[in-house]
């Protein structure tokens, strides 16, 4: 568990965090969300105790964490990639960390195994392409098993493989009740990762709630319905406040009914559905609306 308990960072004259007070539970992906600029990093190197609060305090599992007896058990993080020297190998670096946290070497080969580095183990970190980096950020943020996990945005540099993989890695570890923190400025990337949404503009708190709650507030209510039975499905859905258009060959968009019960009289009639997806594209939309109105009400300079 990760308490930001009403931290306020300022550098100088400039508030870059300003009040913020939020709980990442264990067991669940809390995406970490706001445009450039809005803090996310400046908070995350605070609870990783790389940058103090000037107001306020942060815990990690209820203390500072400089403060564990422990810490690379406690927490790991992934603050910027490309921390690891280019001269040395992945499994050298690995390594030298490990000893330095008196971690056994074995979590070395594990931890490359969990992000597909084994292969590249003995390679100079120098020739790594940026995706390759990425993962070795995330094998140093897993070395100690820790049962928080802090990334800033670990998508950057990754192909579409890459994030997949990711996806599947952060959902793993909040499955085995880990905290999982990990900041984005893209909404779409978290729609499809995160259980739970922090979204800071300006350093200031937005909103802290489950993604559905966001999407169900957020989204357009619109169902996309794959089908290839769509005109039988059409006409089992149609009734009193629902609208069914089909925009493209074998797919419905479906107005005025949750997934739940599409998929319930799809089901009850026999009729095949092959897709069930709410409409997200408008959630991107929501998301920066929602962050630029809060920074216009800022007084301006910070
Ligand atoms: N050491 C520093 N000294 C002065 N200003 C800083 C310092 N670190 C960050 N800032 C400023 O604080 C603000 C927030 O930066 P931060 O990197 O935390 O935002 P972010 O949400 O992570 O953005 P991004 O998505 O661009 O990484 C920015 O305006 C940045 O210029």
């Amino acid at each position: 568990m990760i308490d930001v308990l009403d931290v306020t960072k300022r550098y100088g004259r400039t508030t870059v965090v300003d009040g913020l007070r939020f709980t990442v539970e264990p067991g669940r992906v809390t995406g970490f969300l706001g445009p450039n600029g809005a803090g996310k990093s400046t908070t995350m190197r605070m609870i990783g105790g790389l940058d103090a609060p000037t107001a306020g305090r942060v815990t990690v599992a209820g203390r500072a964490y400089a403060e564990h007896d422990a810490p690379l058990r406690t927490l790991g993080m992934l603050l910027e990639a490309g921390a690891a020297h280019p001269g040395r190998t992945a499994e050298a670096h690995l390594r030298a960390l490990a000893a330095a946290g008196s971690l056994p070497r074995r979590r070395v080969d594990d931890v490359l195994a969990m992000v597909g580095l084994q292969s590249a183990a003995g390679t100079r970190v120098g020739t790594f392409s940026l995706g390759m980096r990425q993962r070795l950020g995330i094998a140093t943020a897993l070395l100690g098993d820790p049962a928080a996990v802090l990334l800033d945005e670990p998508v950057n540099g990754l192909d579409p493989d890459g994030v997949r993989w990711l996806r599947e890695l952060l959902r793993g570890l909040a499955a085995e009740g880990r905290t999982v923190l990990v900041s984005s400025h893209l909404m779409s990337e978290m729609t499809l990762t995160a259980d739970h949404l922090v979204i800071i503009g300006a350093g200031r708190l937005i909103a802290d709630e489950p993604l559905e709650a966001f999407v169900r507030r957020a989204g357009d209510g619109v169902v996309e319905v794959r089908s290839p039975d769509a005109a039988a499905l059409r006409n089992l859905l149609l009734g009193p406040g629902v609208t069914v258009s089909a925009s493209r060959p074998g797919v419905l968009e479906v107005a005025g009914l949750d997934v739940e019960t599409i998929a319930a009289r799809a089901a009850g009639a026999g009729v095949p559905v092959h897709g069930l997806t709410p409409r997200t594209a408008s959630l991107e939309e929501a998301f920066m609306e929602l962050t630029r109105t809060a920074s216009e009400y800022r007084s301006v300079p910070r």
